[in-house]
């Protein structure tokens, strides 16, 4: 793979989390360059500062990671930066193609991510969609999102929005269940630092399962229930009235609609 450097603008909790899965994964420290108007160091020795370079990006990825309605004022200023030669990656959630084209005319290449923060530890999750999927560097920047975790291209723009609700949202909608789980055990007698252990181990333990698993996680279900026993009372009220999917569909549905609305914004 070509070793692009790669310009992070802007990098709080996210961005921050994919530096630190590739730090993990042996990305070399001085491929990054941090820009961020705190200035505040990463550590590791990256570099950073806290403005826009004088001189342009040149061939390298640019990682945009602000908030999706900061790029009318930011990308004013990055635009004489761009060129041909450079892929501009952007993680901004709802922001379309279209509309980061139409702030950097010049790049050579603009590719959508969607990560998680689980991406520190490189058990990511990386939606992936690029203006041309077969050109120049779309390849690299696979192969560097690809070191995160699950890396997945997206053949239609129009599901961005979902896969940033599923995988981009995910994490905290998972974490919600953990806490709910361990708060219900709380609630029935246990000691409280002892049931977010169990329900924390239990989650990953299943989630591992789950991975390793040809089967779905409905079967796996399944054979946790004995017949006649007790998990079945449990799932029964999860599934009446099909209680809990519903509940996730409406879930995504307005993190999705949000989504679309954050690109609506960033379209002004
Ligand atoms: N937090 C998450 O789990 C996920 C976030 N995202 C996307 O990541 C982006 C950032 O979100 P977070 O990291 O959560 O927010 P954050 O608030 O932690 O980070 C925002 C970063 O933007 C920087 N920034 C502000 N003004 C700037 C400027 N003028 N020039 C350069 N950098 C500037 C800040 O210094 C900070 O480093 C958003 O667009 C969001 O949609 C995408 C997937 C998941
Ligand atoms: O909450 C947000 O807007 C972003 C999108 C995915 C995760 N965080």
């Amino acid at each position: 793979m070509s070793e692009l450097p790669i310009w992070l603008i802007g990098c709080g909790n996210m961005a921050g989390a994919m530096l630190a899965g590739w730090l993990v994964a042996d990305e070399p420290t001085d491929r990054f360059r941090i820009v961020r108007p705190s200035g505040v160091p990463f550590g590791s020795g990256i570099s950073v500062q806290s403005h826009l370079p004088q001189s342009g990006f040149g061939e390298a990825i640019v990682q945009i990671g602000f908030k999706p309605h900061m790029l009318a004022d930011i990308a004013p200023d990055m635009r004489s930066l761009v060129g041909p030669e450079t892929c501009i990656v952007s993680i901004l959630a709802g922001v379309e193609l279209a509309t980061l084209r139409e702030a950097f005319p010049d790049a050579g290449q603009i590719v959508r991510a969607m990560p998680n923060t689980p991406v520190a530890l490189g058990k990511g999750v990386v939606g992936l969609i690029a203006e041309d999927e077969q050109g120049e560097h779309a390849a690299d920047v696979a192969t560097l999102m690809a070191k995160l975790g699950l890396a997945e291209w997206i053949a239609d723009e129009r599901l961005f929005d979902v896969v940033t609700a599923l995988s981009g949202s995910g994490p905290a909608f998972v974490f919600r269940f953990m806490d709910a789980l361990a708060r219900g055990g709380e609630a029935l007698g246990l000691d409280p630092a002892q049931a977010l252990r169990m329900a924390v181990e239990t989650v990953r333990g299943a989630a591992e399962l789950a991975g390793q698993s040809d089967e779905r996680p409905a079967t796996l279900a399944d054979r946790v229930a004995s017949p006649g026993g007790s998990t079945r009372k449990g799932l029964d009220i999860l599934d009446d009235d099909e209680a809990l999917a519903k509940l996730v569909h409406a879930t995504l549905e307005a993190a999705t609609s949000r989504n679309r609305e954050m690109a609506e914004e960033a379209r002004r």
